[in-house]
Order: C-alpha cells, then structure tokens, then sequence
C-alpha cells in the first residue's frame, strides 16, 4: 500500500504533456489551454485616445486657469469616437471638443473634461489648470504592441477572451483536450432508463465522473458497462486503445471473486503502478500504464469511485495539460459542527464548507451512499488514528 503521493507521482511519470493543437474559435477556447505564446500583433489602443468627454487642449495654456482667472480657448471642432483626426492641426491656444474613446489629435498634450468649462463650440472658457497627460491615455496604454500577453500552457478564463478579441484574434491555437475512455464493470450495473432486474443497481458513479471530464474541458470518448468478463474487458481496452489518452474503470479491484480488472490489465500486457493506496474510501484504487495509456481504476463504490477520481483524475490532468489550475484546490478550515471517529487509514470525509466553517454531517459516510454527495462541498482530510471533532483545525479539499 503506498500513499496518495507517491501514487500521484508515479502517475506523473507516465503523463506527456499534450503536444498535439487544434486552432478554436474565440467561444470555444474557454477553459483551453494555449499552445502557443500569444503576442499583441499591435498597441491596444493603437492611438492617444481621450480617457474623458471634454477638450484636447495644451496643458501648457492652462496654467493659470481658476475660477476667477479662467482661460478661454478656440474650439477647431469636435471628434467622436472611431472619427479620423487627420484634418486637425493642434496650435498653443486652440481646443478640440473630444468624446471619451476618441482620438486625441497629434499635438495635444491633455484633455480637460467638459465639466471644468462653459461647454463652449467656437470658443471654450476652462478654469482649472492641467498637467501634462491628464485624461490623456496613450498609444498602448492597456497593452504595448510585441508585448507577451499569454505565455504557452496559459488556462484561458472568460476574461481572456475578451483580452484575446481586444488584440484581434478571433481564433487561438490551444491543446487538444484530453480523451478519455469510461468503463464501469459489474454485472450488477444496469443503464438509467432500463428496467432493474432482480439485485440490479443503475450504473450512477460514471456520470459524475464523466461530467467533470466534459466540464474540465475533456473528451468521453465512450462510456461503457462491461459485465464481469475478463475477455469483454481485455476487448473494450483493446478496441479502444488508440482513441483515449487515459482509460477509467470503476469497480472489480477489490478481492471479491469477480473482481477482475487488475488480471485483465496484466493480461493485455498492462504494467500496475500501484494498487491499494493509503487512504479511504476507495482504498483498492488500482493505478496501471499500458501502451503509454494510463489506466485508472477506480473502486467500485459511488462515493469511492468519486473520490478516487478527484484525487487522482485531477494532478493527473494537469500534468497532461501543463497547468496547475486542474489541480486540487486546498483549504484550511475548523470544525464548527460534527464528528468524525478515528480511523487507521487516512480519510477523505464528505463536509460542507463556509468560509473555513466545515459542517461534518450526521450520518451518509458509507462510502455506498452516494445521495447526499450534492448536498457537499468538500473533502475534509482526516488524519489517521485521529478523531475529528467541533473546534480542530482542518485542512480540506475543494469538491469540484
Ligand atoms: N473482503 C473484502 N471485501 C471488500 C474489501 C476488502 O478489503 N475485503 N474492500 C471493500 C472496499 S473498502 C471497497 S471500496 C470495495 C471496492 O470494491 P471494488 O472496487 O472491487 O468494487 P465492486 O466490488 O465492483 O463494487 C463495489 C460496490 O459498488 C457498486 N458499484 C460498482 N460500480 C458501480 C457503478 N458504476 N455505479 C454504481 N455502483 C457501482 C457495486 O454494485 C458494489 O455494491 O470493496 C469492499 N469489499
Ligand atoms: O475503500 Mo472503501 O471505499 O472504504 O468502502
């Protein structure tokens, strides 16, 4: 038995980062990761523009503006945002009526805003001094042209969109996402929709598991049920071995009769990294490499199958992708109500977290008991032969 650590690190070892891209439309890209370094092809804005409506003007010529020493300036006319400003030759003495947005005329050095004037159109009255720049945002004033805006293996959020689209771009190349095969043994399992025969539970633990997958940006590539059938198994694997990255299984890792899956993976040539990890639930959690592939096997029970998936699915993916935000997020937090028994192993206990404020819930801990996982939203990490209770300090992982 080794700890999730080391499990982690041996997987670490078998994961290439993504190397092939595919180029994505601006919607498309979030959550992706670039391929490549993003540069700005030009300054953003490409122009002075006026960061206020009010007047270009020379700061110069109002340095002994006041109230009682206003000074009075000629308007040469007036420039809206997305106008052309060719035609204006700025003088010492002169103004131009200007929008916010708009581009400041060669020569002005400032713009006053509209309400320290008389709103003047031939001539305007000003009556306070500015200094050079004021309201006046430059050529590259948010982004300099040639300057790194995403470095490669940046995550795209939804802001990045938008400073990707101020840049121009309206595509961007990123890393293909990952490819993921699902395949959940038991001759118990039964597909949603399908009547249940006699000891038949539904297949329920994929759909989490292959929800998140899509949600972090992955591809299902199938999603099977495989009765307890070694050569069914060996054939899902095989047939599939060229389209996924990564293979998941839940169940039959255990010592039950039926429990099968680390024979076939052996069987087909598959090598374990690891098998039973220092933790619980979801203790027999099997770790294998096979052709490059990694397979990850998951105990069967929901909740251990879920957990199993959150702890390694996720370092997994972002060594795969190169980015630490598909990491597991930590937090420290105190009990403020609920308990928790020792236990030899290390746990990972269902909690609902509020501002470091972790509610252990009465009872639902059997790692059988899936219903009550949404009412969670955390993973309280239990040290072992430690009873938790109201008042310690405890760290906890975000359920994502
Ligand atoms: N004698 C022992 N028995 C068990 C041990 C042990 O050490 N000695 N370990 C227990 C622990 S801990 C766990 S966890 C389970 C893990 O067993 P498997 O990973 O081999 O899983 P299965 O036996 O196939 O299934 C367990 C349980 O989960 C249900 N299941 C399976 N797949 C799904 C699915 N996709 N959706 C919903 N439910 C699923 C399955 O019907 C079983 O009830 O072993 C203990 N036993
Ligand atoms: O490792 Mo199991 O999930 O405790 O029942």
């Amino acid at each position: 038995m080794i700890e999730l650590e080391q499990a982690l690190a041996l997987i670490k070892q078998q994961i290439t980062v993504q190397e092939n891209t595919v180029v994505v439309t601006l919607p498309e890209a979030l959550g992706r990761v670039t391929s490549s370094e993003i540069v700005a092809k030009t300054a953003v804005p490409n122009f002075a523009r006026s960061g206020m409506d009010g007047y270009a003007i020379f700061a110069a010529d109002t340095h002994t503006a006041s109230p009682q020493t206003p000074v009075t300036l000629k308007v040469l006319g007036t420039v809206l945002a997305g106008e052309a400003v060719d035609q204006y030759h700025a003088q010492p003495g002169t103004a131009v009526k200007i929008m916010t947005g708009a581009p400041i005329p060669d020569g002005y050095d400032a713009v006053v805003r509209q309400e320290l004037t008389d709103y003047g159109t031939e001539t305007v009255t000003i009556t306070r001094a500015m200094t050079k720049g004021k309201n006046f945002g430059p050529i590259g004033e948010d982004v300099a042209q040639g300057q790194v805006i995403f470095p490669k293996y940046t995550y795209l959020t939804c802001d990045s969109l938008a400073v990707l689209a101020s840049l121009g771009y309206d595509s961007v190349s990123v890393l293909q996402p990952i490819r993921v095969g699902l395949i959940a043994t038991g001759n118990e399992l039964a597909t949603p929709g399908q009547p249940l025969a006699t000891g038949q539970i539904y297949n329920s633990s994929m759909y989490a598991i292959a929800a998140r997958i899509r949600q972090s940006g992955g591809v299902v590539v199938f999603q099977e049920i495989c009765q307890d059938d070694p050569q069914a198994l060996a054939q899902l694997l095989t047939d599939y071995r060229d389209a996924v990255d990564v293979f998941l299984t839940t169940g039959g890792v255990s010592v039950g009769v039926k429990d099968f899956v680390p024979q076939v993976i052996e069987s087909i040539g598959g090598k374990p990294l690891f098998h039973n990890v220092y933790f619980k639930p979801g203790t027999p959690v099997m770790g294998s490499v096979w052709q490059d592939k990694v397979i990850l096997s998951l105990s069967g029970n929901p909740f251990a199958a879920i957990v199993n998936f959150q702890l390694l699915y996720w370092p997994l993916l972002a060594a795969f992708m190169n980015n630490h935000h598909f990491d597991l997020k930590r937090g420290q937090g105190k009990i403020v109500a609920g308990q928790m028994k020792s236990s030899k192993l290390p746990r990972y206990v269902r909690g609902d977290q509020d501002h470091g404020a972790i509610r252990i819930p009465a009872n639902g801990h059997q790692s059988s008991v899936l219903h009550n996982v949404v009412a969670h939203n955390c993973l309280i990490c239990q040290p072992p032969d430690q009873a938790l209770s109201v008042g310690d300090e405890v760290t906890y992982l975000e359920w994502r």
